[in-house]
Parts: C-alpha cells; sequence; structure tokens
C-alpha cells in the first residue's frame, strides 16, 4: 500500500501540497487528476524519496519513505517503476539497451536472463521486434510504450505514470490506456496514473483523486466521480471553460456566458473579413 499522511510541500514561498492524504490499495489504480501546476509530480515524486516533505510522512510498503536510509531508499525504488512524462529514454543507446539498463544496474541477473527479461517485457508492450533499433527511430506512441517496458522488465510491485498519453493521438493514447490496464489484470502491479485525460482516467482509473489546492478534494470510483454534484469537480471533467487562465470559476453559468460571447464575437469578425473578401475582385485567397 502507499499512503500519504498529511503532506506538506512548499518551494520558497510557493505552497504547493497542504495536507496532502492518500491511501492506494494494493492492486488498484488510482489515477490523480487536477489543474496544470497543483502539484500532482509533486506528490508522486515523494513516493520514489525525489522530494521529501517538508512535514506529514510517505509510507510505502510498510516502509516510511521520508526517513529511509539512503541504502533502503535505493532498495524501494527497485520496487517502483516509474513512467516519466516524456519517456525519457537515452538516445544514444539502443532499445534493447535502455530497456536492460535499470536490470544491468540492480546486478542480480545473469546476461542470458536479461536478455529474457528485455524480451518478454517488450513483448507485453507489443513491440517485439524493436530490441535493435534507436530512441530517435521510434514514434512518440512507441517510445511512450518502451518506458512502460523498462518500468516493467524490472518486475514492480507498483509503477508510476506521470502524464502516459499526454501529446498521443486517441487511437495510441488508447493502446497505452490498454496496457495500463494490461499491467493491473495481469500482472498484478498497483498504479498511479497522473492525467488530464478523462476519457483515459476514466478507462484505467479502479479510483480517482482530485488534487486541488494542496489536497485531495476527493476521491472515488470512477462512478463516484462522474456522478459527483461538487460543482468544482464537475466543471474540471467535464472541461469546461475558464476565463482567467487555470483559475477556476465556480458558478460556471456566468463564466460560459461570457465565453459564447467572446466566441461569438470572433466568429462574427471572421465572417465579416471574409464577406469582404469575396466582394474584393479576386475574393477569397
Ligand atoms: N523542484 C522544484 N523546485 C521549485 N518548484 C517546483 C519544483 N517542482 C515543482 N515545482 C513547482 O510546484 C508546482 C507544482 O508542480 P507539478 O509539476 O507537481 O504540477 P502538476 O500538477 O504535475 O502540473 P502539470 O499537470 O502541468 O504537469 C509548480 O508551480 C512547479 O513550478
Amino acid at each position: 500500500m502507499i499512503e500519504f499522511k498529511d503532506v506538506h510541500k512548499a518551494f520558497g514561498p510557493k505552497q504547493v501540497l497542504r495536507g496532502f492524504s492518500l491511501q492506494v490499495e494494493e492492486g488498484e489504480t488510482m489515477v490523480i487528476i487536477g489543474y496544470s501546476g497543483t502539484g500532482k509530480s509533486v506528490a508522486i515524486k515523494h513516493i520514489v524519496g525525489l522530494l521529501e516533505p517538508d512535514a506529514g510522512e510517505v509510507w510505502v510498503d510498510g516502509k516510511r519513505v521520508d526517513t529511509l536510509a539512503r541504502k533502503d531508499l535505493y532498495a524501494l525504488r527497485g520496487s517502483i517503476g516509474y513512467v516519466f512524462q516524456f519517456a525519457a529514454l537515452f538516445d544514444s543507446m539502443t532499445i534493447g539497451e535502455n530497456v536492460a539498463m535499470g536490470l544491468r544496474k540492480q546486478g542480480t541477473l545473469s546476461e542470458s536472463e536479461i536478455t529474457a527479461r528485455v524480451a518478454e517485457a517488450l513483448n507485453l508492450v507489443d513491440l517485439p521486434d524493436v530490441q535493435n533499433r534507436m530512441p530517435a527511430e521510434l514514434s512518440g506512441g512507441m517510445r511512450k510504450r518502451v518506458g512502460i517496458a523498462r518500468a516493467i522488465a524490472l518486475r514492480p510491485k507498483y509503477i508510476l505514470y506521470d502524464e502516459p498519453t499526454t501529446g498521443l493521438d486517441p487511437v495510441t493514447s488508447a493502446t497505452i490506456d490498454a496496457l495500463m490496464v494490461r499491467m493491473r489484470e495481469q500482472l498484478g502491479v498497483t498504479g498511479i496514473v497522473i492525467t488530464h485525460d478523462m476519457r483515459s482516467a476514466y478507462t484505467v482509473g479502479t479510483r480517482i483523486a482530485m488534487l486541488y489546492e494542496g489536497k485531495v478534494r476527493a476521491v472515488g470510483t470512477v462512478k463516484e466521480i462522474q456522478e459527483t454534484t461538487d460543482p468544482l469537480i464537475r466543471q474540471f471533467i467535464e472541461g469546461r471553460a475558464t476565463l482567467e487562465g487555470s483559475a477556476p470559476l465556480i458558478g460556471t453559468d456566468a463564466a460560459l456566458k461570457a465565453a459564447t460571447e467572446v466566441g461569438a464575437a470572433i466568429a462574427a469578425e471572421v465572417e465579416a473579413e471574409s464577406e469582404q473578401a469575396t466582394a474584393r475582385p479576386g475574393g477569397l485567397r
């Protein structure tokens, strides 16, 4: 189990986490949603000890991460796969070498065992034939799948996915979603997924938590989140417009009306412009 207990984290004067508490049970996939810059990545970096809380506790597998000795922290990291936002493959290494890297670092397997483990991981992400290719030869979606293969090659108990489908087309995103579901169903991996993609959240999440102003605003099953009456969560999951950057407007009728008016004004201007252009000799270019 992974547990955050009343975690606080600030960077200088910027308070990012302000009493963040969340429990992730064995075998589930917890999706964390929330506005950009609210601290989702900051939260999951605490799980692998990349960040330390200013106050509060972070527990993984019965161990308190934020007070672990370095040696024990490294051992714990061996049980956690981290799929980074931008795949983060080494360009100068082949795909096979990239996937094998963590296994070599662990130093517990023979070369033939590593070869077998790399092949198995690439098979699991449906990329059996790319071992000798270089990262630059692969599409963004394929690189993300390699990132997942690299994480699962270590047979982790937990996988943290930071925006795994960002920047991918809908079909490739669906493939990545299916892979995340496969990791849970076939390998029993406990996962945490940070995403802005609500379709992905509904597909892969056993539960969804929304982070807002440094705390968990709500956590529940997909159905519970979809049926929430909390206006702030509804606005987020429905992707309704705000006019103030990422600052959410509650009582969105006014926001929606204003956005519609702006949209209508732009449409009218474009229409007037094209009418003038058609009236001009030569018409529209
Ligand atoms: N190492 C750091 N030093 C200083 N500030 C940081 C550091 N890491 C994160 N922050 C700040 O903490 C805030 C939260 O960042 P974080 O990356 O967790 O947001 P996020 O919710 O994951 O956003 P996004 O959805 O855009 O990825 C941001 O304002 C960011 O600039």
